[in-house]
């Protein structure tokens, strides 16, 4: 059956991403650079009149659907409103690596929010979406406002920003990487000096540079051979704490070119950045 709403679900990249403090709460401070790719996961959305409540048409593999993003967004949205609303299904086309630092979960969880929001008519606006969405995960609320933003404290705070939209290629060694783990470790780069002014900054991707790539080289050889590989073409970054790292291209066919050449056993793909999410480009057109 054909679902009532199909909506992109995109891949975010961390441009940047410094650590320049640290909580009391053990939290770190971030600033970081976020941009959307143009290449995601999918969110099919089915209406089911006939039965109430919100499911996943299929389990995510190695997730227990209490713990999916999507059924907790859409958990989240129902406390919101006390009037019956109209069951759903929802099918998770997934093409992100989990937990890679592309941010599919949180992306699953923003459209989730504003797919629902849509289809139940709710009328609630991107502030409060992206504070519920931000008791989901602090990547949440960039990809519920749906534009390129520098971030702050751990993300949440976001000022919209205008990267360069070039092409990218994307590897996912084949390794998987821990947030919590890189962020308790000791030898972590934590006290970046803090940019002030960042629109001045987020025009000269050569002073972009993650915080977390130091640690993550040391413990993951896999991550260290791609980036030194991918490296040879350009300047190479890690996304958020890894495992996927990118490289940066002005054209489509200069990226696909060396995505041809890549390392057996890497996986990945090419895409572009955008800085208008694919998310509210879609929502957009349905309005
Ligand atoms: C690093 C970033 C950058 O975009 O992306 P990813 O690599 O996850 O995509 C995010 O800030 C990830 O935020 P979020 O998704 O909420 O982090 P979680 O996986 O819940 O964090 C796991 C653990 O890492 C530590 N943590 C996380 C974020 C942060 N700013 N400081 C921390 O110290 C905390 O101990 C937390 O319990
Ligand atoms: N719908 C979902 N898609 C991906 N991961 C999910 C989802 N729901 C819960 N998770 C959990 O969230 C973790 C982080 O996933 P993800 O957001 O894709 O990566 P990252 O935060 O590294 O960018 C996964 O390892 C998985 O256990």
């Amino acid at each position: 059956m054909m679902p009532d709403l199909i909506l992109p679900s995109p891949a975010k990249l961390n441009l940047f991403l410094h650590i320049v403090g640290r909580r009391p709460d053990g939290y770190h401070e971030l600033q970081t650079l976020f941009q959307f790719l143009d290449y995601g996961d999918e969110l099919g959305f089915t209406l089911t009149p006939e039965r109430p409540g919100v499911r996943l048409a299929e389990p995510l593999a190695g997730v227990p659907d209490t713990d999916n993003l999507v059924i907790r967004a859409a958990h989240a949205l129902m406390g919101q409103v006390s009037a019956p609303l109209t069951g759903v299904t929802i099918h998770v086309r997934k093409r992100l690596p989990m937990g890679g630092g592309l941010g599919g979960g949180s992306s699953n969880a923003a459209t989730t929010l504003l797919g629902l929001n849509h289809l139940w008519q709710l009328g609630l606006n991107l502030d409060e979406l992206a504070d519920l969405g931000l008791s989901l995960g602090a990547d949440v609320p960039v990809f519920v406002r749906g534009h390129a933003a520098f971030g702050e404290g751990v993300g949440e705070k976001l000022t919209e920003a205008h990267p360069p939209e070039d092409w990218f290629v994307i590897l996912k060694p084949a390794c998987n990487i821990n947030t919590g783990k890189i962020f308790s470790e000791q030898g972590l780069t934590r006290n970046t000096p803090r940019i002030k002014i960042a629109p001045a900054f987020e025009g000269d991707a050569s002073r972009y540079r993650n915080d977390c790539e130091d640690v993550v080289r040391k413990l993951y050889p896999e991550v260290n051979q791609s980036l030194d590989w991918l490296s040879q073409f350009g300047p190479a970054r890690l996304t958020g704490t890894g495992a996927c790292i990118f490289g940066r291209f002005p054209t489509e066919s200069a990226a696909r070119i060396i995505w041809e050449s890549k390392p057996s056993g890497v996986t990945g793909f090419v895409a572009k950045g955008v800085n208008i999410s694919p998310l509210h480009k879609k929502l957009t057109e349905l309005e």
